[in-house]
């Protein structure tokens, strides 16, 4: 039987009209469902692109690549758009950003030993089958040129019976390469492991929570200044969709000379923002607000910046503490900044810019902010995670 595809889900999923959910479809595609739950396309519509990787199909670290970039970056506006609407807000859309293909510089990969030696790749969708995918359109050239490396620590690193995590990033010093394992890290391992390291030519080798060795100063470019995060630490997932997160930032700061950013990460935003303004940088992670200093400590021509470890969660700045500043920044996690939200409705603060990796929080927390006076101004969408569909938003607020 022949059905139309009618909407994409949040996940990328078309729906028919009984809800039947299928993978690589698009709205208004004529489909019919074959016995094993995939789709034959009928009528594709003219949305429709060929996958731009072979491992499309097996691999789950795509969900969009059969439709066009003009496509995909209309669908996740309508999804921002559709997420302020249920709350009755406006969609004040300015920009979208899309990064490009082999832009990705951090992934986390899954590692197994096979009879020859090891695989690595992504987990096919929903499923324990691991796929090699030597010919990924997502990864940056550099992190694919690392795939011997990720073989030979998988070789040690697994068993033929448990998997391992690799969490890789490109730094400025090359790869920085944090691997997730059962195996104990021994004495001979650690020098077994620092020589593989420089076979490869890794900036830096942690095995679960030790770094093995820093070879190389594994950096991230923050502005003007340069921080090495910990191993495995939380990055924006591409430098394209960093910087146009950055510029959005700046262009939204201006004349603001006190900045709170919450949620801080490394200093993504802080280090930038010291460039013009003095920051007081609030974050959970000890470990990454210690980076922050440290680069801040080495910058240049920078603002003076304060840090502050916090669990923004439960212990929010309070009203008083935010009145000390002209604007908050805030870049939360998927959760949102609910109680810190409604901290910022009840405090004096007039300019707030958010940045959120999940339109429905970010919905909810901008009803908060306009519920006490503010007026979300503008907005614009990156799509950094290409071919996903994640969605990330910065969003600028302010209040008579
Ligand atoms: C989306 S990341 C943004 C980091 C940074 N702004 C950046 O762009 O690199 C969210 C940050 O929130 C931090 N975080 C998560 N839960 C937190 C909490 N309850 N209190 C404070 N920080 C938290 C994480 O450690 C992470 O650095």
């Amino acid at each position: 039987m022949t059905q139309t595809i009618e909407r994409l889900t949040l996940t990328g999923q078309g729906q028919l009209p009984d809800g039947t959910l299928l993978d690589r479809v698009l709205p208004g595609e004529e489909v019919e469902v074959q016995p094993d739950g995939s789709a034959r396309i009928i009528t594709p519509v003219v949305d429709r692109v060929k996958p731009p990787c072979r491992h499309f199909k097996s691999c789950g670290g795509c969900a969009l690549q059969h439709a066009s970039d003009g496509f995909v970056g209309e669908w996740k506006k309508t999804v921002v758009e559709r997420a302020l609407a249920a709350r009755g807000l406006p969609f004040p859309f300015r920009s979208l950003h899309t990064s490009p293909p082999q832009s990705r510089r951090r992934a986390r990969l899954s590692g197994r030993r096979t009879k020859k030696g090891a695989m690595v790749g992504f987990h096919a969708k929903a499923s324990d089958a691991l796929i090699e995918i030597p010919d990924c359109q997502l990864l940056m050239p550099s992190i694919m040129a690392g795939f011997p490396a990720f073989e030979a620590l998988t070789v040690i690193a697994a068993s033929r019976k448990s998997e391992v995590n690799l969490t890789v990033t490109d730094t400025l010093g090359g790869l920085d390469v944090l691997v997730e394992t059962e195996r104990e890290l021994t004495g001979p391992l650690r020098i077994e492991l620092a020589a593989l390291a420089e076979v490869h030519d890794l900036a830096r080798l942690a095995w679960n929570d030790d770094v093995v060795v820093t070879r190389k100063d594994p950096q991230q470019q923050f502005g003007t200044t340069r921080v090495a995060p910990p191993s495995g630490a939380f990055l924006q997932a591409t430098r394209e969709g960093e910087a146009a997160m950055v510029h959005s930032v700046l262009g939204a700061v201006t004349g603001a000379g006190r900045i709170v950013d919450l949620f801080s990460g490394a200093g993504t935003f802080t280090l930038p923002l010291a460039q013009g303004a003095s920051v007081h940088a609030v974050e959970g992670d000890s470990e990454l607000l210690q980076a922050l200093d440290r680069g801040w400590r080495h910058g240049q021509h920078l603002r003076p910046v304060t840090t502050e470890v916090r669990d923004l969660f439960r212990r929010p700045l309070e009203p008083d503490e935010l009145n000390r500043f002209d604007l908050a920044l805030l870049d939360p996690p998927r959760a949102g900044a609910e109680a810190q939200v409604r901290a910022i409705a009840a405090s004096d603060l007039r300019r707030v810019v958010m940045v959120s990796c999940n339109p429905v929080t970010f919905a909810r927390d901008v009803q908060t902010l306009t519920e006490a006076g503010f007026v979300l101004d503008q907005l614009d969408v990156i799509d950094q995670f290409r071919w996903s569909p994640h969605i990330e938003v910065v969003g600028e607020l302010s209040r008579p």
